[in-house]
This record gives structure tokens, C-alpha cells and sequence, in this order.
């Protein structure tokens, strides 16, 4: 097998901000970065080689304006499935024959991370919170869950269970009664047995079988047989980030979390069988984007040579090379310090730090989620630790975070003041509202500071009603 070709970047202090530009722009949600066989799809569905965001924009609008109709078209060209209407909602008996015939140890692993995932969660949500000023006012932060939430789960390329849980048990930790989940109809999607038998464990009724971004659509807008829901979340192709990124505004979503990405950032003490491992693991996702950085130069053809070594084994093997290859990146970076600026610049949905004083270095830069160790690979996030794997990429980790069950809970602020708590800051409320000209807002205060009757109308007198006299036909 011809030998593993992962490029290679020698950073230096004179080109250091030109080569990061160029490496973060090449996986930024938006960047030219599907395979050539998904630039085929597209100029075939289209006619013409539309860019990823402009084929999602024209998805998103047709099943906005066509509804159902629009979703069964995309769904035959993109999944190759010609669905009738009543074919697209999973039936409830088919969640609980997939339940009873998946195998006992099956259920008992998705319980024991269901646990794991609902203790965390639980424990991170914010409670109310309350001001009360004796005899002046009170200021109260309720929290609410959301009432209907839309979870993608991806299936073009594998079945992802886990993806169940990390979605799903957040909504439920919040509160989310009403969960709506689409599969692409595939066998790694909504006709998978594991997928669906997951799906009845966590007790979820509602499973449609669409995919991309004509589900993210879908569940938006609503369409015929599928209502509207109130917020989309889950991970998935570039396809799916970006109409998550087209609907947002219709509805709330969760952080871009599209192709999976790690940077590991090593030193001389790290084992290069476990660096190998890491960068695999993601590429496996396929595709995946596996970044290594080092400012010790030796570890470079270590970890090539385990990695050779490793996929020659491996099940994934191709698929894991051809991400490696074309997404994949060795960075040598002239000290700890510039190490820290290449991360930081690339904000990525992973880091896994395996360097000698691991604490330190992640005080100092940013990630969707931060692994720190050689024995926390970013496999034990991804199914069971607690946190959800469902991560900001594409640089998105500078601005937001990955999906906790918080996101599902909406805050609305409640206050009531009494009539000496309003004199109390009548003064200063009328002053700049009047300076921002807006006097009515200034006499909406003053009025009533000045006042000094009754607060309300007095209750209407009850209407004298004529007694009802029984009488004698
Ligand atoms: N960030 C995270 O939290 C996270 C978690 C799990 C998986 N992932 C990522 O999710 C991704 C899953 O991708 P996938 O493709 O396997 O499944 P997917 O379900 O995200 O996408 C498959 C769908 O994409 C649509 N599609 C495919 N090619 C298209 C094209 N050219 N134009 C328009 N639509 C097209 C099809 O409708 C298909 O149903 C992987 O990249 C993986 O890394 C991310
Ligand atoms: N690494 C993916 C994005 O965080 C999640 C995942 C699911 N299964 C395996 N990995
Ligand atoms: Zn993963």
C-alpha cells in the first residue's frame, strides 16, 4: 500500500499567521470542503456546481414554500429513496419490535450512559434565581423548558446511537416533553434496529425518515405530517450545519456542529501510539479532520508510522486514510507558546492535550471540549462521560458552546415593584428617558410616583341579577 501522505506545516514566526489563515479557512462551516463525489451529487440535483451554502439556501426555500412535496424530491435524489408520504413517520410499532428484538446487553450499555449523561446534565441546569427588596420590588429569572424540540441525527456514513443520547437525554434533562427525531432513510439511519431500538428506550415516539438539509427544513417550517418544531439540534454533514445555519431565526438551534474535528497537541512525552489513535479516531468519521500539533520534531514520523501501521488493521481503514490525507494536518510549531496560538486560532471542536502540563496549556486556549491526558481520548466524551458530544466546528468554538440542557430552557425575567420602589427610581428612569427623547416612557413613571390614591379601580359592584321564579305550567 503506497505510504500515508498527511501534510505537513512548518510554522515559523514570519509565516506563522498566514499558514493558520490558510489551514482554519479550508474546514470553516462554509468552506469548499465536500468530497468530489458530493460535488457530483449536488451538479447533478442542481445542473450546475452550486456551492454548499447556495444548494442548502435553495433545500430550505423549496421545502419552506413546497412543503412535503419538496422533502420527498430531495429525499429521492440526494438518498436515492422514493418514499410515499406515509412512509416517511416511522411507526411506533416498529420502535417497539426493534426495542424487544435488540440484544439485552445493547440496552443495558445505553442505560448505564443514559445514566451518566442525565446525572451531568441534571446537575449543570440553571435553577431560578430571585432579587426581592423588602417593601420596594422583586426581580425573578425563571426558567422554562422549550416545548418542541427537532433532533438530527446523522446516518449518511454510520449509525450514530450515541448521537441519540447526547441529544435527547439533554432535552429530557431540561424538561423537553415533545422530541421529534429524523434519521436520513438509510441502513445507518432510520432503518437501523440499534437506531430505533435506542430511540424507544429513551422513550422517544416521534421519528421521521429524512435527512440532510431538507430535514433540517423540514422540521423548521413544519410540513404536511410534520409539525413545526420550536428548536433543531444534532450534528451532521456540511449539508446539515449549514441549513441549521439557513433556519436559524424560525427557529432556535444549537451550536454548527458539522464534520467532527480533533487537534491534538503533543510533546516529547507523549506516546505516539496513542497521538495515532486519536488523529484515526476522527478521521474514521469520514470525514473527519485530524490536526497534530508538536513543537517536538521526532514525534512527527512516529506518529506516521503508527498510523501506517495502524490503518493497514482497521476497519474504517480507507475511509480513515482518505480523510487523513485530505483533511489531515502535521503542524510543527517552533515552541510551546506559538503551539498555543495555532490551537487558539483554530478554536477546534476537540482538543486533546497530551503534554507534560496539561492544565496549563489548556488554561490558555480554546475548544469546544478539552481532553486532557493520556488516558481521556475524546472517545470517552463521545459516548459516555456525560458532557454531549454535539460540539461547535469550524471555528465556531471562539463564539459559542457545545449543547448542554440549558440551551433548552428559554429565561424570562418577571418583576413587580411596589408604589415607594417605583418613587425610588422614578428619578433616574424619567432623566434618561427624557434624554433619549423618549418622553412618554419618563411620564409612564412620574405619573404614578406622583399619584397618591387608590393603585387600582375599585372592583365592580356585582349586577343585581332578577331571582329565577319557578313556576307552575
Ligand atoms: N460535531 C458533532 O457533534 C458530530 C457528532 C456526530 C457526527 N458528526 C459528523 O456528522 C457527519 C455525518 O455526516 P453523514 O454524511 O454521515 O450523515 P448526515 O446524516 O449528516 O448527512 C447525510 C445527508 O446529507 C445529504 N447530502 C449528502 N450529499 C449531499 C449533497 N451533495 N448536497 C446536499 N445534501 C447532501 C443527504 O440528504 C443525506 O441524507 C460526519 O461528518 C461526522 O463527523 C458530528
Ligand atoms: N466525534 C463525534 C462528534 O463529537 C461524536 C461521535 C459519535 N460517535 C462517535 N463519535
Ligand atoms: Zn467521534
Amino acid at each position: 500500500m503506497a505510504s500515508l501522505k498527511v501534510r505537513r506545516i512548518d510554522l515559523t514566526a514570519n509565516n506563522a499567521a498566514q499558514q493558520l489563515a490558510k489551514l482554519r479557512d479550508q474546514f470553516r462551516i462554509d468552506a469548499e470542503v465536500t468530497t468530489p463525489q458530493s460535488k457530483k451529487l449536488t451538479q447533478a440535483v442542481f445542473g450546475e456546481a452550486l456551492a454548499p451554502a447556495k444548494a442548502v439556501e435553495r433545500i430550505c426555500t423549496d421545502v419552506r414554500d413546497k412543503g412535503l412535496e419538496a422533502v420527498l424530491h430531495y429525499t429521492e435524489l440526494f438518498d436515492k429513496v422514493k418514499l410515499k408520504p406515509d412512509a416517511i413517520r416511522v411507526k411506533e410499532s416498529e420502535l417497539a419490535e426493534a426495542h424487544a428484538a435488540a440484544e439485552p446487553e445493547y440496552l443495558d450499555v445505553l442505560r448505564r450512559i443514559r445514566y451518566n449523561i442525565d446525572s451531568f446534565q441534571s446537575g449543570l441546569l440553571h435553577r431560578d434565581a430571585e432579587l426581592r427588596v423588602s417593601g420596594s420590588h422583586e426581580l425573578h429569572l425563571r426558567y422554562r423548558p422549550l416545548n418542541r424540540v427537532g433532533v438530527y441525527c446523522p446516518g449518511g456514513a454510520a449509525a450514530y446511537p450515541s448521537t441519540l443520547l447526547m441529544t435527547v437525554c439533554p432535552a429530557q434533562a431540561a424538561g423537553v416533553k415533545d422530541i421529534a427525531v429524523t434519521m436520513p432513510p438509510k441502513d445507518t439511519g432510520a432503518y437501523n434496529r440499534d437506531m430505533l431500538a435506542a430511540c424507544h428506550e429513551l422513550g422517544v415516539k416521534e421519528v421521521y425518515r429524512i435527512g440532510g438539509a431538507q430535514a433540517i427544513a423540514a422540521l423548521a417550517y413544519g410540513t404536511e405530517g410534520i409539525p413545526g418544531v420550536d428548536m433543531v439540534v444534532g450534528p451532521g454533514n456540511q449539508f446539515v450545519a449549514l441549513a441549521k445555519k439557513f433556519v436559524y431565526g424560525t427557529v432556535a438551534v444549537d451550536c454548527l456542529a458539522g464534520p467532527s474535528e480533533v487537534v491534538v497537541v503533543a510533546d516529547d512525552s507523549a506516546h505516539p501510539n496513542y497521538v495515532a489513535l486519536d488523529l484515526i479516531a476522527q478521521a474514521e468519521h469520514s470525514p473527519g479532520v485530524s490536526i497534530l500539533v508538536t513543537w517536538y520534531e521526532p514525534l512527527l514520523d512516529e506518529v506516521k508510522e503508527a498510523l501506517e501501521k495502524r490503518l493497514a488493521k482497521l476497519g474504517r481503514g480507507d475511509l480513515a486514510r482518505e480523510s487523513l490525507e485530505r483533511f489531515g494536518a502535521f503542524v510543527l510549531a517552533p515552541d510551546k507558546q506559538t503551539a498555543m496560538e495555532c490551537v487558539n486560532e483554530m478554536a477546534p471542536e476537540h482538543l486533546h492535550i497530551q503534554t507534560r502540563d496539561p492544565d496549563a496549556f489548556a488554561e490558555e486556549v480554546d475548544a469546544g471540549a478539552i481532553f486532557l491526558g493520556p488516558f481521556t481520548p475524546v472517545a470517552l466524551g463521545d459516548y459516555a462521560a456525560g458532557p454531549s458530544h454535539v460540539l461547535p466546528t469550524g471555528g465556531t468554538a471562539r463564539f459559542s458552546s457545545g449543547l448542554s440542557a440549558n440551551d433548552f430552557r428559554k429565561r424570562t425575567s418577571i418583576m413587580r415593584f411596589t408604589r415607594n420602589g417605583l418613587r425610588d427610581f422614578a428619578e433616574d428612569v424619567a432623566f434618561l428617558a427624557n434624554k433619549e427623547g423618549l418622553t412618554a416612557h419618563a411620564l409612564s413613571v412620574e405619573q404614578r410616583a406622583n399619584d397618591s390614591g387608590p393603585a387600582a379601580r375599585p372592583k365592580p359592584k356585582p349586577e343585581k341579577v332578577a331571582p329565577v321564579v319557578a313556576t307552575k305550567k
